[in-house]
């Protein structure tokens, strides 16, 4: 017989948002308790930014000719993941006052979660925080043989001769990158016509050409058509061609897991797509029906905002807030900041110019240039984009993107400046210490309209 356990809060998935829900609400002295089926932390700690960057570290000092595979397996199995076990992270939760149930947790009706035999009754409300899987492309033959996928990756003690990576987004050129530095010969294929489809066309032009000078195959415009494996390798058709390599990394994007959740149970239709939330991360879809109120939140990657382990933590706090009855702050995107760590890193914050035009709402101006006196003395290539808002005074910027040499640091001033709206006239009068790359904006900003 199934018993019925009556809480505040049911947070379900304990990645990074989960986490931050579980453990600022344990700390309010609000009755959580978190269902994790798998690790406390998600995908990032384990599987996904945090080997990924140790990997990333490592690589940096294979490109100095110092290249120890073993030390960075290492480090990840031991200081990062304590050998993907998450004692660390769900001591940390249970410390703040959550209680962390293990098992997979299903939603049986508004308000109710089942977790094992037990029915868990959320008085105020559920948190979805579910995540990603990789996707698998339907591609014909791949399903039956051994790829890899970041999940495996992060596991590997020895290195292959070669890879074909499937995917040039954010996960497949880092990880292209970090091999070809190690020594393995890398294919990377996507069908878009460029790396990082989504940023802007000057960044992917910077890192085409870093990725080729580290000795990774590129294969644009090309969808792959079959995948078979045999002898021990694989064989990749992408249009014309034929690839073999030893192994197949697929990183072809991920797919939201909301799938057997449960959520028809409580009547949330979910059309294959994100889940869409309101500025405090309730449910749009979610109505209780019972005249008790929203029931149903939910953070990170399931709501299309941006998969992003800072976005995930910023959305869980914005939920605690409507959890706690305050009044906001309420989430704001506008500034919202990604940055790929490739060697040159691509930092993007707001709009691309492509997304300020499909808006239609700016009076928009847009200006490029490299990377200064900087650039030139270190002998790197990069760029610094900007789209402004001219609409109103000198104008605003509502997007950036640095491609170049700590451009994920670069981009923190221009964050700043979309964040808090600083007028371009202002941002042209400041001090650029010489010769910086941050310096290489105020070149940009008197290239737009003044
Ligand atoms: C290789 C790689 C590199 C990345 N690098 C970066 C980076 O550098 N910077 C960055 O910001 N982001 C990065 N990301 C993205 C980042 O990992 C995610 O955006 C982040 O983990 C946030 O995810 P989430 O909060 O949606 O949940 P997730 O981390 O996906 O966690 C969801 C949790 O829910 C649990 N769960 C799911 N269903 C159930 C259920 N029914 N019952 C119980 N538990 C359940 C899962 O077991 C999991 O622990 C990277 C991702 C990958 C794959
Ligand atoms: N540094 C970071 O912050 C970081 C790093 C890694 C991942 N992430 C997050 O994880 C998310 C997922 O990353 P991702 O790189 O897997 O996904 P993605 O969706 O960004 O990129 C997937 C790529 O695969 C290509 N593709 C898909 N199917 C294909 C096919 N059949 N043939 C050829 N190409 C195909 C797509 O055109 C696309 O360019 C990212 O969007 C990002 O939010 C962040």
């Amino acid at each position: 017989m199934s018993e019925t356990v009556e809480v505040d809060v049911v947070v379900l998935g304990a990645g990074p948002g989960g986490e931050t829900v579980g453990g600022l609400l344990g700390k309010a002295g609000v009755d959580v308790v978190v269902v994790e089926e798998h690790l406390v932390g998600g995908e990032c700690p384990f599987y996904g930014c945090v080997p990924s960057k140790l990997m990333i570290a490592g690589a940096r000092r294979a490109a100095e000719g110092s290249p120890d595979w073993a030390h960075v397996a290492q480090r990840i199995r031991s200081d990062a993941t304590h050998d993907w076990t998450d004692t660390p992270f769900a001591e940390r939760l249970v410390g703040h006052g959550a209680r962390l149930v293990r098992g997979r947790g299903r939603i049986v009706g508004p308000r109710r979660v089942a977790v094992d035999g037990t029915t868990y009754v959320a008085r105020r409300g559920v948190v979805l925080n579910t995540g990603t899987r990789p996707a698998v492309p339907p591609v014909e033959g791949l399903a039956g043989t051994p790829f890899w996928t970041n999940r495996d990756i992060v596991r590997l003690t020895e290195l292959p001769g070669s890879i074909v990576v499937l995917g040039a987004g954010p996960i497949g050129v880092e990880l292209a990158q970090v091999l070809a530095r190690f020594g393995v010969a890398v294919t990377l294929v996507d069908q878009a016509p460029r790396l990082l489809p989504r940023d802007e066309p000057e960044a992917s032009r910077v890192l085409a050409e870093a990725l080729a000078a580290d000795g990774v195959r590129l294969v644009l415009s090309a969808g792959v058509d079959r995948v078979a494996h045999a002898d021990g390798g694989f064989v990749v058709e992408v249009g014309e061609e034929t690839l073999r390599a030893e192994r197949l990394l697929v990183a072809a994007g991920r797919t939201l897991q909301l799938d057997d959740l449960g959520l028809e149970a409580a009547d949330v239709v979910v059309d294959g797509g994100a889940l869409e939330v309101d500025e405090r991360m309730r449910v749009r879809a979610a109505t209780a029906g019972d005249g008790g109120g929203p029931w149903l939140w939910a953070v990170g990657d399931i709501t299309g905002k941006g998969a992003f382990t800072h976005v995930s933590n910023y959305q869980g706090r914005v939920a605690v807030r409507d959890l706690l009855g305050q009044d906001g702050p309420w989430a704001d995107y506008r500034a919202a900041t990604r940055v790929t760590y490739t060697e040159p890193e691509i930092a993007v914050v707001g709009l691309t110019e492509a997304q300020a035009r499909e808006s239609g709402a700016y009076a928009m101006e847009v200006a490029v240039g490299d990377l200064g006196a900087r650039g030139w003395l270190d002998e790197t290539d990069g760029v610094v984009k900007l789209v402004a808002d001219t609409s109103q005074g000198s104008g605003v910027l509502v997007g950036a993107t640095v491609a170049g040499p700590a451009a994920g640091e670069v981009i923190g001033l221009l964050a700043t400046a979309v964040h808090a709206r600083v007028p371009l006239a202002d941002l042209r009068t400041m001090h650029f210490a010489y010769p910086t790359y941050h310096r290489a904006i105020e070149t940009v900003l008197w290239r737009l309209p003044h």
